[in-house]
């Protein structure tokens, strides 16, 4: 197993590239599964998610041919063709090595009348329930069932009636799943209290460009007018607005100046307001972001909420961000109950924090320190990353794989811009 050696205390300098969003990718790609013309991804990134996401919708008939892009370059394109669905189930051996598999549901009961999806179970950052997808399948008319640990669904006559749902919770995988779902019934669906991420705009935008009618795209509330068939359709993947907050964040910690290519400004409100507040400079447009910071680092309160507030997926980034702040800060993590698993890894470099149940206290500190630490998830993995860039010495992060789900490249984007990071293989 890889690790990652990190010697801190380089100054980020430069300009890193940002991919195609992890969590728009893993909403698009099933998209396929609606149509049986081609749809074609542009800029999907190279991940391990994304190639797990790719054998899941071999398993259902899919073929995909990869084009465009040389090894080299950062960003791939795609073609996806669903000509028939020869099998309508994700076993489980697949979906428990990504949760995202939960989000073929909607589409395959939309395409083929059924869909057999393995329950995904819980993971590190919380128990995550599929209680919400299943509902709102239901509510637009889906028979489901549950037996040995698979969701059973089926469209009464081979194909949705439509209906409405109102989310107790904002979710934004059962929005996925209901929208992809809602998009090819025989009737109209009115989805309200949805969530409003930007993966959702992008989904709805290449939903749209395949003949889908959809209105309040962007807002909490969808009218979805069903169609019968879908056309393929060639979109671009969105910028992954959590890589470059992770970034922004590693940038900052170093006291460096970075240009952060391809981030959309627009979708990082929250990001960049939280780094105001730290004291770090940030300004940008539709085409880059750029951070400018000088060392000197504010606490701040944060707390993570559905967007347009701050994301939960940056939650940890920040965390590390304050360690190195003058003052206290005060965290609170209200979308995953178990989502601090990088408190007791970022302790043993020094970070002086308290957590009380979704709360947490962190108390800056002058200087962190080098240690060997245990990546426990992907987004853990990344606070410990930039926690070691600002710390004395060297600092091993293991379990990289965690890492490989979600940042393309990552060394190598960080090494672009002065850092001393290398991948070795474990002992
Ligand atoms: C692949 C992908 O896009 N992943 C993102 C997606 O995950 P994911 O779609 O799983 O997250 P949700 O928005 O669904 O989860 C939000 C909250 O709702 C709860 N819930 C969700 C569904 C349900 O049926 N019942 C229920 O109770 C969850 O346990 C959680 O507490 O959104 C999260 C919240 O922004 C991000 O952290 C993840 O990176
Ligand atoms: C939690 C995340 O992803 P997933 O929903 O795929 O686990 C994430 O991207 O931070």
């Amino acid at each position: 197993m890889d690790k990652l050696i990190i010697r801190g205390g380089n100054r980020l300098s430069g300009t890193i590239p940002i991919s195609g969003a992890k969590n728009s990718a893993l909403t698009l790609i099933p998209c396929a599964l609606l149509t049986d013309e081609p749809v074609t991804l542009r800029n999907l990134p190279r991940l391990a998610d994304i190639d797990g996401f790719q054998h899941l919708m071999t398993q259902f008939g899919v073929s995909h041919s990869i084009a465009g892009a040389r090894p080299e370059d950062f960003g791939r394109v795609v073609t996806l063709q669903a000509t028939r669905i020869t099998n309508s189930t994700a076993p489980y051996d697949l979906v428990r090595k990504m949760r995202a598999s939960i989000l073929v549901l909607g589409p395959l009961l939309a395409r083929a009348g059924e869909a057999t999806v393995s329950l995904p179970g819980g993971c590190a950052i919380g128990n995550r329930p599929i209680d919400l997808h299943l509902k709102a399948l239901e509510a637009i008319g889906a028979e489901i069932e549950l037996a040995q640990g698979y969701v059973r669904a089926s469209a009464p006559g081979g194909r949705l009636a439509g209906g409405d749902y109102d989310f107790p919770v904002v979710s934004v995988g059962a929005t996925e799943n209901a929208v992809m779902a809602a998009v090819k019934a025989s009737g109209t669906s009115r989805l309200t209290n949805v969530a409003r991420e930007p993966e959702i705009v992008d989904l709805c935008n290449l939903l749209c460009a395949m003949g889908a009618e959809i209105e309040g795209i962007g807002s909490s509330d969808l009218t979805i007018h069903g169609v019968e068939r879908l056309n393929g359709a060639t979109y671009k993947v969105m910028p992954d607005r959590i890589e470059a907050g992770s970034y922004a964040c590693a940038a900052a910690i170093t006291g460096g100046s970075v240009t952060l290519e391809g981030a959309k400004a627009s979708d990082m409100a929250a990001t960049m307001h939280a780094l105001r507040n730290i004291g770090v400079e940030v300004e940008g447009d539709e085409k880059r972001v750029r951070v400018e910071a000088n060392g000197q680092l504010k606490a701040t309160n944060l707390s993570t909420a559905p967007y347009p507030g701050l994301a939960t997926d940056m939650q940890a980034q920040f965390m590390s961000l304050l360690c190195k702040a003058d003052g206290t800060s005060v965290l609170k993590e209200t979308i995953f109950e178990n989502r601090y698993m990088h408190v007791p890894e970022l302790s043993r470099m020094g970070a002086h924090i308290e957590t009380t149940g979704r709360t947490a206290v962190v108390h800056g500190v002058d200087e962190l320190n080098g240690a060997e630490v245990m990546a426990t998830d992907l987004r853990a993995s990344m606070s410990l990353i930039i926690a070691a860039l600002a710390a004395t010495g060297e600092t091993q992060v293991r379990r990289v794989y965690h890492l490989d789900r979600g940042y393309e490249r990552l060394e190598e984007k960080l090494q672009l811009v002065g850092a001393d990071i290398e991948r070795v293989g474990d002992d």
